[in-house]
């Protein structure tokens, strides 16, 4: 059946799809006020039924009281929702409206009947949430260069009012209209912390319809001995899911006209103690100042402002957090206890339980080790670009043909893919280097990796194995001074293209996948004996692009690799013992493990959680190689090594000429650079055709002979033009037949001319020998 807002909905888009524009408008801009509304209806059912278990203290999960209560709850919203009629939503219109998509079809509608203006704030409206959206993109050029578009129409309809109230502070900020900086931003803050708290009602939803009923009944049907353990494991996932969309809210809500706002809640702590500086309101000031420190501390720049208005002679009790942020902060912290403890304390009980989660677990010895990356720094995250759809074609069955084709071209087969490695884009692929290949690499890690490259001698990770690394820009670097061979290099980097394009067409990437930092790797284990107490990881488990948390979670911030977002280790070996990769779960337990062999890829998602398990024997090498979707992030170093590399090339294939090698070697001249580092065809740039003395006798030549205008205005008498290209520089020069005629009368010194002739009669030999004339 369909429901009441589906129907509206769906009526509109049909109206949209029959061109009956006016329709369209109306019932689309229906159909959003009624699912705005819903929205808020939804809120209040469960701020209204929330009181029910808002006393309910962490320890007490465990407890009848609270499966109780839970039940009670659960009756509240039921009632609520049915009265407000909140569930007659489908997931489709759902998500429909949550990427704004009515937008989209009410810009065209609006646009077709003349509503230039709704047309405009729907366009923007949609691109807000869909950045990306090309064509929604050039409807705003479109719009921009239409005469009558006023700039005010560019604006977000669904924007909130701490959104607006935030803009406007920014703006009156710019303005130094300070009073209106600390009433804009006054309210911002209150409806920040208003929308903060929608938003974590808004997480308790996925489970309220449906299943929740049924889950409360179920429940409160056992008794606290004999409870059914799948189920509680299952109302705990379910808990720990709210509890971390609850935690996200924050971030979520820190957004500004589509562009995500690092720490908005102390940055707007920061515009205000600003704001009450300058209306000479000190008191204020510095509440906020402390206000913007408890939500960011060590903030720099407001610890200077801290003692700034400590010298203007502000005392401790000035310094005090506002209430508003002091309970939100309480808030949050109990969020993350909470959070922290149905974490640990429901772990225990797994061990006991026959969940699907556990079985696999035992397939592999599963230690528990600490991460050591546990940095917290608080603040919001970088997006994560591939939760855009668009980015990923369909994977169709033209893509598996040509997915097909690129494999077998070069030799490649798909080995595992998520379902097996239990995770998403997850691949593991073989054949990207020969045994010849592995060897030669390996040969290259051994040869020249080197202290200080990429990382040190000692492991980073681990005292009982040795590292060695080589970045592609250091092989490229030995390859040009033929410390190594360039063979070997060209092959490092030639692998890491295949990779490139191979998880490019895997992944059905719809923009171009970039390098983003290569290196390989050996780690070596010392000594048997060496080994005996060992407890710790090869590589302890981490994320490539964020800092796992102690509660699981991991922030995508700086200093993390943020802009990573998939990684690729081509592995080299397989004659070591121990070492194997390996996907972990939350916990840092192992989740699946891949055996490295010559050849063999495996790739995933950079923030995917994993590590490599200890090297006991032997020495393992890989290459490792980061990429990012950001073009602007891309690695310098692959592209610089590629043309170091194609220049080495070059210049070796003019030294085949054995006349210019010959002209090289007897005049001590080098070329410095050719037409790949110069970046065009038939160039160069040599050094040592004159050595310094000569330099010197021909400086000492221009000085005695050279006049204005000689050269340039040949035959002319000079001008009273001091150069022909510039009235701030005095120009002189001297033709080598004028030259010479000045040796014949003595004026100059002949030996110099003669040096002057030789020169140039040697730089036309080397270009006739270098371009091979
Ligand atoms: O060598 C491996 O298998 C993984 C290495 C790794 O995860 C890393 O270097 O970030
Ligand atoms: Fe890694």
């Amino acid at each position: 059946e369909s429901h009441e807002y589906d129907a509206l909905y769906n009526s509109a888009v049909e109206a949209y799809l029959q061109q009956r524009w006016y329709e369209c408008k109306a019932e689309m801009e229906n159909a959003i006020n009624a699912y705005n509304t819903l929205k808020q209806d939804l809120v209040q059912c469960r701020v209204t039924c929330n009181y029910i278990t808002s006393e309910i203290d962490a320890v007490q999960y465990l407890e009848l009281s609270f499966l109780d209560t839970a039940l009670q709850r659960s009756n509240c919203l039921r009632r609520c929702f049915e009265k407000h009629d909140v569930l007659g939503v489908s997931d489709e219109v759902k998500d429909a409206f949550a990427r704004r998509l009515p937008y989209d079809y009410l810009q065209i509608c609006a646009f077709k009947t003349g509503d230039l203006e709704l047309a405009v704030s729907s366009a923007y409206t949609f691109i807000v949430a869909n950045p990306d959206h090309e064509i929604m993109q050039s409807n705003i050029k479109f719009y921009q260069e239409q005469n009558g578009v006023d700039p005010t129409w560019f604006k977000d309809l669904e924007s909130k009012l701490y959104q607006k109230y935030y803009s406007s502070a920014v703006a009156s900020y710019s303005a130094f209209q300070w009073h209106d900086v600390i009433q804009f931003m006054e309210e911002a803050v209150q409806d920040f912390l208003q929308e903060e708290g929608r938003c974590q009602r808004s997480c308790e939803g996925t489970y309220d319809h449906e299943s929740l009923t049924h889950f409360y009944i179920a429940i409160a049907g056992l008794n606290y001995e004999s409870r059914n353990c799948s189920t509680l494991v299952l109302f705990t996932d379910h808990w720990i899911n709210v509890l971390q969309c609850q935690v996200n809210c924050e971030d979520e809500i820190s957004i500004v006209n589509g562009l995500q706002i690092k720490n908005m809640l102390a940055e707007m702590y920061h515009y205000l103690q600003f704001a009450y500086y300058k209306v000479h309101d000190l008191t204020s000031a510095a509440a906020c100042t402390e206000t913007a420190l408890a939500l960011k501390p060590q903030d720099e720049a407001m610890l200077k402002n801290k003692a700034f208005y400590q010298k203007q002679g502000m005392d401790k009790e000035d310094f005090s957090t506002r209430k508003e942020i002091s309970s939100y902060i309480e808030a949050r912290s109990l969020l993350l206890s909470q959070l922290n403890f149905i974490r640990t304390k429901y772990k225990f009980s797994e061990a006991d339980l026959d969940v699907k989660d556990i079985e696999q677990k035992d397939e592999e010895e599963s230690p528990i080790f600490m991460n050591n990356a546990g940095v917290v720094i608080s603040g919001s995250s970088y997006p994560n670009p591939l939760t855009n759809a668009s980015l990923f074609g369909t994977r169709d069955s033209a893509f598996l043909a040509q997915l097909g084709d690129f494999s077998s071209k070069r030799g490649l087969t798909i080995v595992m893919e998520n379902e097996e490695l239990e995770g998403k884009y997850r691949v593991a692929t073989d054949g990207f280097l020969t045994s010849e290949q592995c060897h030669s690499l390996m040969n290259l890690a051994g040869v020249r990796a080197t202290k200080g490259d990429g990382y040190q001698n000692e492991s980073p990770h681990t005292k009982f194995e040795k590292y060695e690394g080589l970045t592609i820009n250091r092989a490229a670097q030995l390859a040009i001074k033929d410390s190594v061979s360039l063979t070997e290099a060209q092959q490092f980097l030639n692998i890491t293209e295949t990779a490139r394009t191979f998880l490019e067409t895997y992944y059905n990437l719809q923009i171009p996948l970039h390098f983003h930092y290569t290196h390989l790797v050996c780690r070596t284990a010392l000594s048997d004996e060496a080994q005996n107490g060992r407890h710790d990881l090869s590589h302890p488990v981490h994320s490539d692009n964020c800092y796992m948390q102690k509660d699981g979670t991991c922030l995508r911030e700086a200093p993390a690799y943020v802009q990573r977002d998939f990684s690729g280790i081509i592995y080299l070996n397989d004659d070591f013992e121990g070492g194997n990769f390996f996907f972990a779960n939350r916990d840092d337990s192992v989740q699946k493990t891949i055996r490295p062999k010559c050849g063999r890829m495996v790739a995933f998602e950079s923030s995917d959680f994993h590590g490599v398990l200890p090297v006991t024997k032997g020495r393992r090498c890989a290459i490792a190689v980061w990429y990012t979707l950001d073009p602007l992030a891309k690695e310098g170093s692959h592209e610089a090594a590629q043309q170091l590399l194609a220049a080495k090339v070059s210049r070796d294939q003019k030294l085949a000429n054995a006349d210019l090698r010959h002209l090289l070697n007897e005049h001590d001249f080098s070329l410095v650079k050719t037409e790949v580092e110069l970046n065009g065809p038939e160039r160069f740039a040599a050094d040592g055709i004159l050595n310094e003395q000569q330099c010197k006798a021909l400086m000492k030549l221009a000085n005695q002979g050279a006049i204005v205008g000689d050269g340039y205005n040949a035959g002319k008498k000079p001008t009273a033009q001091t150069s022909p290209h510039t009235n701030h520089e005095y120009f002189a020069g001297l033709r080598i037949d004028r030259a010479a005629e000045l040796a014949a009368d003595g004026t100059v010194d002949a030996s110099a001319v003669d040096l002057y002739l030789n020169s140039s009669a040697m730089s036309l030999d080397f270009v006739k020998k270098y371009f091979d004339m």
